[in-house]
């Protein structure tokens, strides 16, 4: 049987992509699942419970290659999910939506279809916001959320007057009170909200929101622990048109599943190894590798920007009641504002140099991002209650938009093998002041009244460690992965290092796409879980559109 779509990933991306095409009944859609379908798995439902997954087999356990800053550094596995829902399923489901800027600069990369009119417009189409109980401290404005979409967000219970205190102590240090941060406009310190029920803090995913209710759908066909290793091509004349794709099903026997149409939805690191493995990627490496070229695309694996943040950890001189779901706030603000509060601007800006590896046109949207004072840091609070312990009030904080970038690709062209995942971080030294200024005013919000009144002491950094360069230390010698990776199938033009067009179809092939965090041509502000569904949306509406369902 030729199905219409083969979806390669039930993650995020694919399973929204799947449900939104297989709406018109006479669409056929198969997605491959390397994992299961993690179904009575208390640590993806209970969202109290996050991070309990990760090291499990729920989870990839990505190996990461060795830092080049500092020297030596190697920070191991890192997570990313294996299960119907993808990363959706083991993240920290924090929901946060980009600024419109963000995608005025997407469109003009060459991606007409993606201005924030149309971006906004998917990206609500996914939310069903679920507001706070009346009596709670809690501000929000209604019409920045979507409110008839599959995936419902809500936020963690309040804990007053801690939660009141950071957002005073924010604006007593010069930052903005933002009412909400999700319409467009992330300027200020704000609620986030969660991927979540409200009603017992469960977790939504994708396959919660997007699969689950609609399994009984004929056309929506998934095959678990089914993992594809290549492209299988109709014809490598001309255009080169696939078959659909290899993969190795639950027994380990090798299958073929035939479509009209493939879409790889398999996540940052499981998108470009299988285009590499079917000769689709740098011509180079892939000869290195005994594959034979079928489209010669550098950007492959290329673009991959992940953000960093390091812990800011102080302790409470009373222990606060807290619910088991802690609740968050989000920081965010321009560079320039971050800096008149005690960086040299001047300094920065020499450092805003555009690194050999990143695309001009880029590096073009982000200095306009950065003229314009767009967020370019982010800082998030987190509430730590453990027994008989104090508690600690965390702050993560980070640059949402580093200069440095890093890559994935093949090693061999074993079908089953992991990729080489390279960070590369802090080759820019921009994102080492950037990220060192931004902890210093965390430290500074955190030491006036009225928050200071609660704090104790600071456990990390160490109270030895003020300086912007020791600060600038512990951070690149600490900080940790966002598990934020984007960009290793950039929507940009071939010529500048890109691989997939405006309809996120693979430059030089007839029929094959990719729809997930990888076509990301830049982190919009914030995190980016929620635009992965929006591109899944904005992706089902191009698809529709482009064979007239
Ligand atoms: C620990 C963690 C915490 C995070 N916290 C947040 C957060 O709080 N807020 C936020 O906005 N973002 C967060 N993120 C990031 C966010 O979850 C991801 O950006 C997003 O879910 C990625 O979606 P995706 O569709 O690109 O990939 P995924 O959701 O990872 O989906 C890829 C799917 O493809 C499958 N797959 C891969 N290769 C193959 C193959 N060869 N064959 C078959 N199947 C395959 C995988 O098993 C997976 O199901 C976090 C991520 C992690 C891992």
């Amino acid at each position: 049987t030729v199905t219409d779509y083969v979806i390669v990933g039930g993650g995020t991306g694919g399973l929204a992509l799947a449900n939104r095409l297989t709406e018109n009944p006479r669409v056929s859609v198969l997605v491959l699942e390397a994992g299961g379908d993690g179904l009575g798995n208390v640590n993806i439902s209970d969202l109290a419970l996050v991070g309990a997954s990760w090291g499990t087999d729920v989870d990839w356990q990505f190996p990461t290659e060795t830092l080049p800053v500092p020297p030596g550094r190697n920070i191991g596995k890192v997570p990313r999910g294996k299960v119907l829902g993808g990363s959706s399923a083991i993240n920290g489901a924090v929901y946060t939506r980009g600024d419109t800027r963000d995608f005025v600069q997407w469109a003009a990369l060459g991606n007409p279809s993606w201005g924030p009119t149309d971006f906004f417009a998917a990206s609500f189409k996914n939310e069903e916001f679920f507001p706070p109980p009346k009596n709670w401290s809690i501000d929000y404005i209604y019409s920045d959320h979507g409110h008839n979409g599959l995936l419902p967000t809500s936020f963690g219970n309040p804990a007053p007057p801690i939660q009141d205190a950071i957002i005073n102590s924010v604006v007593a240090y010069g930052g903005r009170h933002s009412l909400d941060n999700e319409g467009g406009h992330p300027d200020g310190v704000a609620w986030a909200t969660h991927a979540r029920l409200p009603s017992n803090a469960t977790r939504a995913t994708s396959a919660t929101g997007y699969y689950f209710p609609f399994s009984y759908r004929k056309n929506f066909q998934v095959k678990l622990f089914s993992q594809a290793t290549r492209i299988i091509w109709k014809s490598t004349r001309g255009t080169p048109v696939a078959a659909g794709v290899e993969y190795v099903d639950q027994n380990g026997n090798t299958q073929v599943a035939n479509a009209t149409t493939v879409v790889l939805c398999g996540g940052v690191w499981g998108s470009p190894p299988i285009l590499e493995r079917s000769g689709v990627g740098n011509k180079t490496l892939l000869a290195s590798l005994g594959i034979k070229s079928v489209v010669d695309l550098p950007g492959v694996g290329e673009n991959m920007v992940e953000q960093t943040a390091a812990p800011m950890v102080y302790a409470f001189n009373t222990t606060l009641p807290l619910d088991s779901v802690t609740p968050l706030l989000l920081n965010g603000e321009s560079l320039q504002e971050t800096f008149t509060k005690g960086g040299d601007l001047a300094k920065l800006e020499s450092l805003f140099v555009k690194p050999d590896n990143m695309a001009e046109p880029i590096f073009q949207a982000y200095q306009k991002l950065y003229q314009q004072g767009t967020t370019w840091v982010v800082g998030l609070t987190n509430l730590i209650q453990q027994p008989g312990q104090p508690t600690l009030l965390a702050w993560f904080g980070g640059v949402a938009r580093p200069l440095s970038s890093g890559s994935c690709h093949i090693t061999s062209s074993d079908g089953l093998a992991y990729p080489a995942v390279q960070y590369n971080w802090f080759t820019s030294e921009f994102d080492i002041y950037a990220a060192s200024v931004t902890l210093q005013r965390i430290h500074n919000f955190t030491t006036v009244p009225p928050l200071s009144d609660w704090i104790s002491a600071r456990i990390a950094p160490p109270p030895n460690v003020t300086s912007l360069d020791d600060i600038g230390t512990y951070f690149i010698e600490n900080c940790v992965q966002g598990d934020h990776p984007i960009g290793t199938a950039a929507m940009i033009p071939r010529q500048d290092g890109g691989v997939v067009d405006n309809n996120l179809k693979v430059y030089g092939t007839a029929n094959v796409y990719v729809v997930d965090a990888s076509v990301m041509p830049f982190q919009p502000t914030g995190y980016p879980h929620a635009h992965v569904y929006a591109i899944a949306e904005r992706a089902a509406e191009l698809f529709k559109a482009q064979k007239h369902y």
